[in-house]
This record gives structure tokens, C-alpha cells and sequence, in this order.
């Protein structure tokens, strides 16, 4: 979402596990949802699924149709993008033909404001989903998807990737936490009580201010810990290796738009953010950021780490993976005899990975040792290929997504996977 104010009011309640701190519940922040309230006459609210900077996610039963929705609530006054683009790719287009990836993008079925303490809220009704990759990775041990589960995901997450760069949308925060597992429509038929004594009653924890004070208007007097519908990221099955793409709030269209900031976390952003900072970016920041999720569908480690890492920590990772910068880069980049020789070699030896090196790493042993299958040789080349191109340095030679969906890794290994599932 554009140009709100991301920073945090100082603590003034006592923080509560898994849920969001009542701080942003002020005029211009969330609004106060409590299980059971009714909204736009339509839907009741039964559990929490989530919140975000601009956000909370309530899981509603519609009156009307009797199904579940996510309606996610914005931040008041926001300036919600996210509906249009969304509502854009929704409209046919007989150019949308031969896209698979369009119906792995959220339908918006409603779209209503709600005026409370804190301002005007836009609501966005969409499908609910199980659980977000990101999530059921957190939730297992070995953090693996199993292997053919890993390469239908990432199979969707290309095709979808493909729709949106040909109707010239670049989602710009293509992360693990917004890819969704879908749930099984199986879900629309347990009334609110059935679903709370399969997934559990909603645990509901009460707001308390410091020093005794009472709440501020506009706090709810509890926060709720979302529900978790999904299972560890290993026991997911093929059937249900189905996603959509959630969380339209950084999307942009290039060609009406000028972007030149990326919000998509340090890790996983592309290395023109810190060197054509005056450029725009466009779809080949996708392309970068789709490689190190997909990376870390297949993988349990992420490709390039660090914790909340500066930008000199950053492409210090991208040289020790992929090499030395392009001449022009590697010459403004002032921080790099901290790490580096002129040659791009390690001043410490036996430090710094390279890409082979984090494919055993991240891949291969994790999943020797958790007894899962490992991606074969001819196999291993072909993904490695298809990554390298995505992560050419300069983004005008990195890969487009066209050539992505014909890689070889797509057609002989990842394709033929996610057939099985729609079978
Ligand atoms: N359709 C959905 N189905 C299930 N859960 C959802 C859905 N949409 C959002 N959520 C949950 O709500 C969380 C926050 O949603 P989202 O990331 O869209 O919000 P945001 O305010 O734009 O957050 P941020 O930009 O900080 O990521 C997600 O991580 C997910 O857990």
C-alpha cells in the first residue's frame, strides 16, 4: 500500500503473543472487530486469520451465500490500491487465454467501508485461505515442503507471476507470507460451532494498559489469536498443494506508475534498489524476488540471509552467491573491502557460500536428513540454470517471466508435477 505511515506509537500496552499491539488501534490505525459482530448486514464475523502493517483479516460466514469469506479490514483513511488492481485482473480479457495464473489471483466478491472510533476503513472481501506458506513452514521442524508439493507451489507461483507480468502488474512483495494455501470448499459446509470444534474456540486475550490507566477509545477490550487451519509445511499431501497470491498492497503498474523503493522485506529485494536508486523499478525486481521465494518453497533455508540486514550485508550475500557485481556496481560499492579482494575473493578464507554451496546447504542435506526425496542431478542443473537467470545483476538481463514458464525446470520437472494435482 502507498505512502502510509509505517512507524510505531511507543508501548503503551502490555504486549501479547500472536497478536496485533492495541497501540494501532487510534484514529487513522485498525478498527476494533469483535467475534460475533455482524458487518455491512452480511456477514458474522467467527475467528481472527491474521493482521499486517495495514491490516487485520477476519474469517466471516456470508448470510447470503453461507460460505466463508476473509474480509481484510485496512487502516482508516487508507489509500486502497490493492481493490482496483485486484477488480482489473478480475476483468476478462481475451488476451488472458493460455494464463493458468489468473485463477491463482483473488476474486474480490465485496468491497464495503465501515466508519468507527479510528475513521473510515475499506473492506475487502475475498476467499479465505488455509494458511500462508510462510506459516506452515513456522509451523514444522524440517521447514520442507515435501518435494513434489514444493514444485507444484512453485510451478503456481510462476504461472501466477506470468498473468500479472503480462497485464503489466508488478506485484512487488512476492513473499512466502503471501502465498496461501488454498482450503478445501468441504469448509463451507461446518456451521461456526462444527468449524470451532475442529480448529478450536477463538482464544481471546484482554487488552491491558500500563499503569493501570484505562483503555483509550477506539482499543477493543480484546485481541484474538488468529486460527490456524493448515498443518506443518511437510504433511501438506499433492491434493492440496494449491495456492493463490494474496496481499496486493505494494502492486504497482509501471507503466503508470514510477516505484522506486522496494517494501519487500531486505532479503529478499533486488540489488537495483541500492544501485539505480533514481531508476523505476519494473518487472524484473519480480523476477529477483520470485527467485528467492522460490528458493525458499523448495528449500529450508533462505538464499540469501541475514537479520534485519543493512544493504552492505546484502550485496556482500549476493557477491558470495552469485559473484562479483557488474564493473560499474562493483566500483560505487564503497563497503566492499570490509569483505573482499578487487577480485571478489574472500579476505577471510573458506568464508562466503556460493550458490552450489547454499544448494546443498538449503536443499539437498535438510532434506537427506529429514528422509525426504532430493532433487537429482539433471534436475539440480536445470533449477540452477533457470535461478542464475533470474538473478542476473543487472535487471535488464535478468530473465523475463516468459522465458521462466518455457525453462526447462518448469516444462520437465515442476509442470508435469502440478498436472498431477488438477488431476
Ligand atoms: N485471504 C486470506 N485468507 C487467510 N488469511 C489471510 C488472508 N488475507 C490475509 N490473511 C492473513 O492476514 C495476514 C495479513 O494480511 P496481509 O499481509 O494481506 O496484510 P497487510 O496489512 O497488507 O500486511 P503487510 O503489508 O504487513 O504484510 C496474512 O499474513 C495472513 O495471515
Amino acid at each position: 500500500m502507498d505512502s502510509i505511515d509505517k512507524t510505531y506509537a511507543p508501548v503503551e500496552y502490555m504486549p501479547l503473543e500472536d497478536i496485533e499491539r492495541p497501540e494501532r488501534y487510534r484514529p487513522g490505525g485498525y478498527h476494533p472487530i469483535a467475534i460475533g459482530d455482524r458487518l455491512s448486514d452480511r456477514y458474522d464475523v467467527v475467528h481472527k486469520l491474521g493482521f499486517g502493517t495495514y491490516s487485520t483479516t477476519w474469517l466471516a460466514r456470508d448470510s447470503n451465500t453461507k460460505k466463508y469469506v476473509a474480509i481484510k479490514i485496512a487502516i482508516a483513511e487508507a489509500n486502497i490500491l490493492e481493490s482496483k488492481i485486484l477488480n482489473s485482473l478480475a476483468l476478462s480479457e481475451p488476451s488472458d487465454e493460455g494464463y493458468p495464473g489468473k485463477a491463482l489471483i483473488p476474486r474480490v466478491l465485496d468491497i464495503f467501508s465501515l466508519d468507527g472510533p479510528n475513521g473510515r476503513h475499506t473492506c475487502l472481501v475475498t476467499e479465505p485461505g488455509m494458511m500462508a506458506l510462510a506459516e506452515a513452514r513456522d509451523a514444522s521442524y524440517t521447514r520442507l515442503f515435501k518435494l513434489p508439493v514444493a514444485k507444484a507451489i512453485a510451478a503456481q507461483v510462476i504461472q501466477a507471476v506470468a498473468f500479472l507480468h503480462h497485464r503489466g502488474v508488478v506485484h512487488a512483495d512476492l513473499h512466502s507470507g503471501n502465498l496461501m494455501l488454498r482450503l478445501p470448499n468441504s469448509i463451507d459446509e461446518l456451521f461456526p460451532g462444527e468449524l470451532y470444534e475442529k480448529y478450536g474456540q477463538p482464544n481471546v486475550e484482554q487488552f491491558v494498559r500500563l499503569y493501570g490507566k484505562p483503555l483509550s477509545g477506539g482499543v477493543p477490550t480484546h485481541g484474538v489469536v488468529p486460527i490456524s487451519l493448515g498443518k506443518e509445511s511437510e504433511l501438506v499431501p499433492l491434493s492440496e498443494a494449491k495456492i493463490f497470491v494474496t496481499d496486493f498492497g505494494e502492486s504497482f503498474l509501471p507503466s503508470i506508475t514510477q516505484r522506486h523503493h522496494s517494501n519487500t522485506p531486505g532479503i529478499l529485494a533486488p540489488p537495483e534498489t541500492y544501485f539505480m536508486p533514481h531508476e523505476p523499478l519494473s518487472f524484473p525486481s519480480d523476477i529477483w524476488t520470485l527467485a528467492c521465494t522460490l528458493w525458499e518453497i523448495i528449500g529450508q533455508r533462505p538464499l540469501f540471509e541475514g537479520f534485519n540486514p543493512s544493504s552492505d550485508w546484502m550485496i556482500k550475500e549476493h557477491v558470495d552467491a552469485l559473484g562479483k557485481l557488474p564493473c560499474d556496481w562493483w566500483q560505487k560499492w564503497d563497503a566492499r573491502q570490509r569483505w573482499f579482494t578487487e577480485e571478489a575473493k574472500r579476505t577471510y578464507e573458506g568464508a562466503g557460500r556460493q550458490l552450489a554451496n547454499r544448494f546443498v546447504d538449503s536443499i539437498q542435506e535438510p532434506r537427506r536428513e529429514s528422509t525426504m526425496e532430493d532433487i537429482g542431478e539433471a534436475e539440480k542443473s536445470a533449477l540452477l540454470a533457470m535461478l542464475r537467470g533470474m538473478l542476473a545483476f543487472k535487471p535488464n538481463e535478468r530473465l523475463p517471466v516468459t522465458e521462466i514458464i518455457e525453462s526447462q525446470w518448469m516444462l520437465r520437472w515442476a509442470l508435469p508435477v502440478l498436472e498431477k494435482v488438477a488431476a
